[in-house]
């Protein structure tokens, strides 16, 4: 058994239990324990799937097998009933293909069931096969069980009706459908009974396949316990792959191994018996009824799909054109919350010939420049002594014995305490006796911190959706969690999230590992020296670890120098910077304002490609891109995730303020869904730094110990992340639920060697270029000169001759510049009379119809070919 899975047990005593005695120790129940951990394993899991299967395929073919040889079996089922299956096989002779069992089962299923309606049970236990035997929900359990019990009651009763009007033999719709459809018929007579059945099935196929009547039904949506608030699914992911913890090898020796030690107090009441197994390996998140939570996943789910990208498209439109008639500019882009009209297909002939030719091509691989490129290796990580929680016992119950008395003195008396060990603090979980106010115990945090001698105590109270108080207690002796350990776990190595990144360990040793494209954005604040920069590494190499370097880019905004200066090497893999400048890690807040308003030009760009591909969000772009049906011609490419990455934010707030704060609000409000996320850590979380608006649009927040309540409620919302110890001790909040991790660890020669194994690889000619960004001031008062013409004055006039259209934005979407220089060109472009004038939204007029017209012009210009 590891120490982390300590259990405390008092020594047996002959004599009875007194009743609130706190010290006497419930008796363990092992066999429960193995009986649950029997359920929960996967094999069980997986063996029940098999066994599904094997039902649905055997029920498949015994009922079709029935229909052709019910009349030659039916009768000696009849005669035999059950004991058909008893009897000598010279006997009793039957059709079926499956014998007598599968005579029986059919005759069961279809003659005093539900007649053909029975293929249902198939369906069942086929997609009860599948889910076990994968281990996640390929099939909606909840929704399909709904469709069969409709479908039984349905099928049955029609088939059965039907059937009697036609006077068949056959129990079409068996025992069941027989009996309904006789009493509604006698209800509501012959014809009211088809009318109502013709109803009934027309209503289902308009529930079924009519979105918008769906829609229209919606009920408001259930607050989805312990998640309310959150940014969708960040923390499904924690859910879904915490919970077998099972899957962990370390911990398949039982659940003691969950760092769980339970400390009963009393013994007299039976029902007690209930709370005395306190299984940690259910994430905290997960709801009492499964059926309810996939009801509710669901609803949320088909909200996403129906109603957020939308929203994303909206809120660009408006932003964009906000912009633009601030800068009274052009509105050239026609936004529109539909998609482009612009056919895929055509474009797809356009560039393959023939939509079928393009069909046949494999797809394409993003990742074929660097198709040599291999992932770090975890070798390169070091495991930082021990992945073991290391607790004394006696000290897991002298404070144990401490917090009961304690509360004792008060008049609180409890009815069961147990002990979580986690990496730096013990979780102490109370349930408070009948009638005891939480508010009491709360007041008391400063007593009960006294009494254990302890620093960087917390009370919660209650523990959101358990209501049991919990009360962390810092470990005597702390242990590291490594990152390596984090990168191997089979949740971080299997999972499919589109950014994992490895955060910390739990109080129960769960590992913490989320997906920061769903955060979407992710705000750090810390004390100098509480384990931010340790933080940043983490998520860095997190996600260096799992992603190629075409799938992924970083932008490294480093005022202090030094902190991110090693993942320099990796600058023709992993980074992205602005055209023309030499170092790809930021350290001068000018470049800062400059990389920051260009980012935002790449996220326009973005979105005008995601309009025209009549997609909504990057993952469907680049799908669309990988099928080949987007043209790079017309400008599509794949798109890569961007990260930017800030690591002192104070510092650009005290330097540029606004000029800094409003791009990234910007981006902070829309760039989710173009696959640009951002990270941002400031030592000094106070409100002039991160204000109300940089707050509002980071949902997912991380505090390391800073210095005073009033920093750790500028972070967090809440107090807290004072009382925290230090040296990666760590709360995070994802949408209001606040969750106590210890970072994961690693050390500055582990990030260098990580990113001198990847800096070694062949690499990209250069880093991932952004869109290049001219300050409107640098351009304020100039007059367009055409003796002064941008290098790219030809081709872009090329660019509108060919395509007949005077957008700006096409000449940003094809060239690849930012707003600013695809203005200038075409204020050149008018002075040259190549087109006409801004005309406000619409797109300017081309006043040079041919590209014979235009050569001619640009030879006069005296810079043609
Ligand atoms: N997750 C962790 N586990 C164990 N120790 C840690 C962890 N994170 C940080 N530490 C310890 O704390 C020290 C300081 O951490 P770090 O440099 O990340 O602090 P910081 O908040 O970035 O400080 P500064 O703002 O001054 O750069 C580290 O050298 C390390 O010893």
């Amino acid at each position: 058994m590891s120490k982390n899975k300590l259990k405390t047990e008092k020594p047996e005593s002959k004599k009875p239990p007194r009743a609130n005695d706190p010290n006497v120790l419930k008796q363990e129940k092992e066999a429960e324990v193995k009986v649950k951990e029997l359920v929960k394993d996967e094999r069980t899991h997986k063996v029940l799937g098999v066994i599904s299967l094997l039902l649905s395929l055997y029920c498949f073919i015994a009922f079709t097998s029935y229909l052709f040889t019910w009349q030659e079996d039916q009768d000696k089922v009849f005669r035999y009933s059950a004991n058909i299956l008893l009897m000598d096989n010279e006997a009793v002779k039957v059709e079926n293909l499956l014998g007598r069992l599968g005579a029986f089962v059919s005759h069961w299923f279809f003659y005093k069931g539900f007649g053909v309606a029975s293929y249902l049970f198939c369906f069942l236990f086929f997609i009860l096969g599948v889910n076990f035997i994968v281990g996640r929900r390929v099939f909606r359990v909840w929704r399909n069980v709904k469709y069969i019990l409709f479908g039984l009651l349905y099928l049955s009763t029609a088939a059965a009706f039907i059937a009697g009007l036609a006077a068949a033999d056959f129990a079409w719709g068996g025992a069941m459908g027989d009996g309904v459809s006789k009493w509604i018929s006698g209800f509501l007579g012959t014809a009211g009974a088809a009318l109502l059945l013709m109803v009934a099935g027309l209503a289902w196929s308009i529930w079924k396949y009519n979105l918008d009547f769906k829609w229209v039904l919606r009920k408001p949506k259930p607050p989805k316990p312990q998640l309310a608030g959150m940014p969708d699914g960040a923390v499904d992911d924690v859910e879904v792959s915490v919970a077998p913890a099972k899957k962990d090898p370390k911990r398949k020796n039982g659940l003691k191994e969950n760092g769980t030690a339970v400390i009963v107090p009393t013994l007299e009441e039976p029902e007690m018996e209930d709370m005395q197994l306190v299984e940690k390996e259910l994430p905290l998140a997960v709801v009492p009824q499964v059926m309810e939570e996939e009801e509710i996943e669901e609803e949320i789910e088909e909200e996403e799909e129906d109603a957020g990208p939308l929203l994303y498209i909206e809120e660009t439109v408006e932003q964009t054109n906000a912009r633009n008639r601030k800068n009274n500019a052009p509105l050239d882009v026609a936004w529109e919350i539909k998609p482009s009209k612009d056919e895929p297909e055509e474009e797809l002939a356009e560039t393959t010939g023939s939509v079928g030719e393009a069909a046949q091509l494999d797809p394409y691989d993003p990742s074929l420049d660097l198709r040599d490129y291999k992932h770090p290796s975890l070798e390169l990580l070091d495991n930082h002594n021990t992945e073991k929680v290391v607790q004394d016992a006696a000290e897991l119950d002298r404070n144990k014995d401490q917090i009961i008395s304690t509360l004792k003195n008060y008049d609180i008396s409890i009815q069961k305490i147990s002990a979580t060990v986690g990496p730096t603090v013990t979780l102490y979980e109370i349930v408070p006796a009948a009638g005891v106010r939480i508010s009491r115990i709360k007041n008391l945090e400063d007593d009960i911190a006294l009494s254990l001698s302890a620093l960087g105590i917390r009370i919660i109270a209650p523990i959101p959706g358990k209501g049991t108080i919990g009360i962390e207690v810092p470990n005597v002796k702390k242990s590291m969690v490594s990152l390596r350990n984090l990168l191997a776990s089979e949740k971080f190595q299997q999972s499919n999230m589109d950014l994992p990144i490895a955060i910390g360990k739990k109080i129960d040793n769960e590992n913490f590992i989320a997906d920061l494209a769903k955060m979407p954005h992710l705000l750090m604040a810390g004390a100098t020296g509480q384990g931010k920069s340790v933080g940043i590494n983490t998520l860095l190499v997190s996600l260096l670890y799992k992603k190629h370097p075409s799938q992924l880019k970083f932008i490294l905004v480093d005022p202090k120098k030094v902190e991110l200066s090693l993942y320099k090497l990796i600058e023709k893999h992993f980074l992205a910077k602005l055209p023309g400048e030499e170092d790809a890690i930021i350290t001068d807040t000018k470049k800062v304002i400059h990389t920051l308003n260009a980012l935002c030009i790449e996220m326009d760009l973005r979105y005008d490609l995601l309009k025209e591909a009549g997609t909504r969000n990057i993952r469907e772009y680049n799908s669309k891109f990988i099928q080949r049906r987007l043209n790079p011609q017309r400008g599509h490419r794949y798109l890569p995730f961007v990260v930017l990455v800030i690591d002192e934010f104070a510092d650009l707030i005290m330097t540029a303020g606004k000029e800094v704060e409003m791009p990234i609000a910007r981006l902070a409000q829309l760039a989710r869904a173009v696959g640009i996320h951002l990270i941002i850590a400031t030592q000094r979380p106070s409100v002039n730094i991160i204000t109300g608006t940089i707050k509002a649009n980071f949902p997912a927040r991380i505090a390391f110990k800073v210095s005073s309540k009033i920093d750790s409620r500028t972070i967090l919302d809440i107090g807290g992340a004072e009382q925290l110890i230090g040296q990666g001790d760590m709360l995070v909040s994802l949408g209001g639920e606040l969750v106590r991790l210890q970072c994961a660890f690693v050390d500055t020669p582990e990030v260098e060697r990580v990113a001198e194994f990847i800096g070694e690889q062949r690499s990209y000619p250069e880093a991932y270029l952004l869109p290049e960004y001219v300050d409107e001031k640098d351009l304020e008062g100039k007059e367009v000169n055409l003796q002064d013409r941008d290098p790219l004055f030809e081709e872009a006039a090329r660019v509108i001759v060919q395509n007949q259209q005077g957008s700006t934005s096409l000449l940003q979407r094809r060239m690849k510049l930012g707003y600013n220089r695809a203005g200038r060109l075409m204020d050149q472009l008018e002075a040259a009379g190549i087109v006409g004038p801004n005309l406000g939204s619409k797109a300017r007029e081309v006043n040079v119809k041919t590209e014979t017209d235009l050569e001619m012009i640009l030879n006069d210009l005296g810079g043609g070919f």
